[in-house]
């Protein structure tokens, strides 16, 4: 025997009742013998309760509630039903309704509504939608009859949640089901979910879950193969896929995993009406009306081998938590049986216990709504231990939200807790209370509520590793770096989703004129457009503030600009646990204790400040000075050519040549400052040097750096850009006598930064052919770290160190770092 249970939705409409038919006639075809049980249409049930509040008020409306409630059946047989049989259906269902309103009357005269008067005006729900259904069943030449569960289901008189008498309900349904076994084409049973009888034939109800309570006890008691849950979703999901949009379906859960992800507010089935045929260990299939062929999901008592250690994570978004603490607790037994005593005499419902070994305090959570009541019971209760100060004040903490991670594979392996807070810490998502069973299938964390999307997602992402983490960033800049780097990302999608498990997700952008910010990413292939589009006016205020507010998990700010400005943001967005990536130099070379205090920032958050292309654009030379100091040796002196820009320059300028016109070509190859006169000034270079020394340990101010000028002063002092090359045409007898100068002692121009003795020299030199830095092309730096390790022949980096693609790059492995970071 296979039991079929259809809910409100998937018996609600015409076009729904057609389809629960064909699923029934599917079931014939393939020669299962079945019973099938259905909850009262959509709604329906909601509108009766209301009718019946309307009906002792003395409202008199509720009679046009009711006729509504009339249509809509009435509609089901004028469309599924063939005319000639209608007249007879309709007078049926009209024999109901009058029943129904005969009771209303009866209701709104005595202006009182018992509970029992209650459950039979719910119970109408049921019986009208399996009536009609089951005349539309049989009307397709389906041997099929209407069964009323009262007839069966035997309940005490507990109305409104009504306990079921298994022995007499057993007995009853398997005489039942036996007798039909025997009569002629063995009609299917078409049977009303949600309610009961007592024994003297009063009608009850079931309470929560009640249709699936129905299935269930028949399906117990006639020990069935299986119990398809008809729903309207595709079964149970990894989580709620409104609030984690990467949720899936889970294909097999336990019945212990079903009952711990409900009770955190997975809403598709209600587990402990299912009980029945738990015990019994009767699969449960979740399936969905609308998408039958959908596999669902399925619900026993051993899930077969998973893919992840988890199953799903759930949460009840709005809880209070109650601390009741207190040196008086330490050591005294029954302090926490009072407790719950009290919280059970006054049927207040709790969420979630948690103590800490030292018994000192005990943190439960509840409904916010009872938070007043809970206080005031306390309060009362322990009035004694408050005053005389072995119990602080009862305190209640409101405004958060509970996470529960579920699954049986948490059980057998380690690890599961660490990458847990490990993943939230990352994100910044503070972690209130903690509980987790001893039967270690559920690790409930409480955290604020602001951050439960947040950290339900990255949860997610964490947990269901086949799916790519995903890193979402917001950048600022798309002049010649922002933009290489987005086609950067766009080429290399495929490859770290597939490969390195990372989906690397632009969310937001902004240049100097517009800004677009879309949490569900922006299209590389036409970013510019939308950015165009789509983008408001730029307020890097608002682009920050937007940022905080999206609260998205594993969120990265990448600055490729060479603003002075932005550099503000950089410690609040840090606070705000986002990494930031940047290529300007800006925030690394201003006064030694900003510097400072954004490498602390980062490290109290446990998010990152990355900087690599700040020195050397993407050569390894940032990473190498810090794996050199995280190691332990010590700097002793560092020689280096810092700029891209002046490489190319002495290693192009020729005599009969415009140095100016050399200039320019820097510019246009993509290896100058935003303004070209950072680097012929030798600002570009002081900061860099700067920024190393930093790095290597030695807390240096800009002014500890001597810059002896290039330029001549009319050069230096121009005011602007057209300017600054007019000047250096001007002087281009200067710069063609430093370089025969050179070139008489066979030696080359060097613009070269040296750091030694606490003190950094930036000066224009002629090496010769035995200098390691005679021989460089284009852009290329170099830079000679001696150190104590490297003392006797010095550490050496050498490569192109200026250019759009390289700097890029350089930015897109700081990126990705994070990803690997935040796995
Ligand atoms: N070119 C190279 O080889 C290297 C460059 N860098 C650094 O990369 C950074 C970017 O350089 P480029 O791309 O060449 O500059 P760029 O001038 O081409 O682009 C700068 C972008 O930033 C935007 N921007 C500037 N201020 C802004 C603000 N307040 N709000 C919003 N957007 C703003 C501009 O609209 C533009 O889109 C600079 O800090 C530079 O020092 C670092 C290493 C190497
Ligand atoms: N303008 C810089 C670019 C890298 O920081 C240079 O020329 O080196
Ligand atoms: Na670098």
């Amino acid at each position: 025997m296979h039991i079929l249970k259809f809910g409100g939705t998937s018996v609600g409409s015409v076009e729904s009742i057609k389809q629960v038919i064909a699923i029934i006639e599917q079931h014939r075809q393939n020669d299962t013998s079945i019973a099938v049980v259905f909850s009262a249409m959509g709604g329906v049930t909601n509108q009766l309760i209301e009718i019946g509040r309307m009906a002792i008020t003395g409202e008199t409306d509720y009679m046009e509630l009711v006729r509504r409630i009339e249509d809509r059946h009435f509609n089901i047989v004028k469309t599924l039903i063939p005319v000639k049989e209608q007249g007879k259906v309709v007078a049926h269902i009209r024999g109901i309704i009058n029943e129904l309103e005969d009771l209303l009357r009866g209701v709104s005269l005595i202006r009182e509504l018992t509970l029992r008067t209650h459950d039979l005006i719910t119970s109408f729900g049921e019986r009208l939608a399996t009536t009609i259904i089951a005349e539309c069943v049989k009307s397709r030449g389906i041997p099929a009859q209407f069964l009323d569960a009262r007839t069966i289901i035997k309940t005490d008189a507990q109305f409104g949640q009504a306990g079921v008498n298994y022995t007499l309900t057993n007995e009853l349904v398997k005489a039942h089901f036996d007798k039909v076994a025997g009569t002629a084409g063995a009609p299917v049973q078409l049977i009303t979910g949600f309610i009961g009888s007592t024994e003297k034939n009063e009608t009850t109800t079931l309470g929560r879950g009640g249709s699936d309570y129905t299935a269930s006890i028949i399906g117990a008691a006639l020990n069935a193969d299986m119990i398809d849950i008809w729903t309207d979703v595709d079964g149970m999901m990894t989580a709620d896929p409104r609030k984690v949009p990467n949720a899936f379906n889970i294909p097999t859960i336990t019945y212990a995993e079903a009952m711990e992800l409900s009770h955190f507010g997975a809403k598709v089935i209600y587990p402990p009406s299912l009980q029945p045929a738990f015990a019994r260990n009767i699969p449960i299939r979740v399936l969905n009306t609308f998408n039958p062929t959908h596999e669902g999901t399925l619900v026993s008592r051993t899930a077969e081998r998973r893919q992840y250690t988890i199953t799903g994570i759930s949460s009840i978004d709005d809880i209070a938590l109650v601390n009741v603490q207190g040196s008086g607790m330490i050591g005294v037994a029954g302090v926490s049986a009072k407790l719950f005593g009290v919280l059970a005499a006054h049927k207040i419902s709790v969420i979630l216990i948690s103590q800490a070994s030292s018994e000192h305090s005990i943190c439960f959570a509840i409904d916010p709504r009872g938070a007043e009541n809970v206080k005031a019971v306390l309060d009362a209760e322990f009035a004694t231990e408050i005053a005389h100060g072995h119990i602080d004040n009862i305190a209640i903490e409101r405004d958060l939200s509970v996470i529960a991670t579920v699954g049986e594979g948490m059980r057998k392996s380690s690890g599961i807790a660490g990458k847990l807070f490990s993943v939230l810490g990352k994100n910044g998502v503070n972690i209130v209370a903690v509980a987790q069973g001893s039967s270690e299938i559920n690790i409930s964390v409480v955290i604020n509520k602001n951050n439960l999307s947040k950290a339900l997602n990255a949860l997610h992402n964490i947990f269901f590793q086949s799916e790519a983490r995903v890193l979402n960033l917001y950048l600022v800049g798309t002049g010649l770096i922002g933009k290489t780097l987005l086609k950067q990302i766009f080429d290399q999608n495929e490859f770290l989703r597939t490969e390195k498990l990372l989906k690397v997700c632009v969310v937001g952008m902004t240049n100097t004129r517009k800004m677009l910010l879309a949490p569900r990413g922006i299209d590389l292939d036409s970013w510019q457009e939308r950015l165009l589009t789509e983008g408001v006016t730029t307020s890097l205020p608002a682009f920050v503030e937007k940022i905080k507010d999206y609260n998205l998990p594993n969120s990265v700010f990448i600055d490729c600009t060479s603003d002075k400005d932005i550099v503000q943001f950089y410690e609040s967005l840090l606070d705000a646990n986002i990494s930031v990536v940047t290529p300007n130099k800006v925030a690394n070379s201003g006064p030694y204790s900003e510097y400072r205090r954004l490498q602390r920032t980062a490290l109290n958050r446990g998010v990152k400040f990355l900087y690599e292309t700040n020195v050397g654009a993407g050569l390894p030379i940032i990473n190498t000075v810090q794996g050199l100091m995280t190691a332990g040796d010590r700097f002793l002196k560092i020689e280096a050519i810092l700029s891209g820009t002046l490489s190319y320059i002495f290693n192009t300028f020729r005599i009969g040549t415009s140095f100016a016109d050399v200039v320019r070509e820097a510019k246009e190859k993509g290896y100058t400052e935003p303004d070209p006169r950072d680097d012929l000034s030798g600002q570009d270079v002081a900061r860099k040097i700067l920024i190393l020394a930093r790095e290597a340990g030695f807390p240096l101010e800009p002014e500890d750096v001597t810059i002896n000028n290039l330029l001549p002063d009319s050069c230096l002092s121009a005011p602007t850009i057209p300017a600054f090359f007019d000047e250096l045409e001007r002087n281009n007898a200067y710069f063609e006598a430093l370089l025969t100068s050179a070139e008489t002692r066979g030696e080359k121009l060097r613009f070269v930064a040296g750091f030694e003795n606490n003190k950094a020299v930036i000066e224009l030199r002629s090496v010769g052919p035995e200098h390691p830095f005679y021989m460089l092309s284009g852009s290329d730096n170099i830079v000679s770290f001696t150190t104590e390790r490297y003392k006797e022949r010095p550490l050496v980096i050498k490569g192109p160190g200026a250019g759009a693609e390289v700097t890029a790059s350089g930015v897109f492995a700081d990126v990705v770092s994070i990803g690997s970071y935040l796995a």
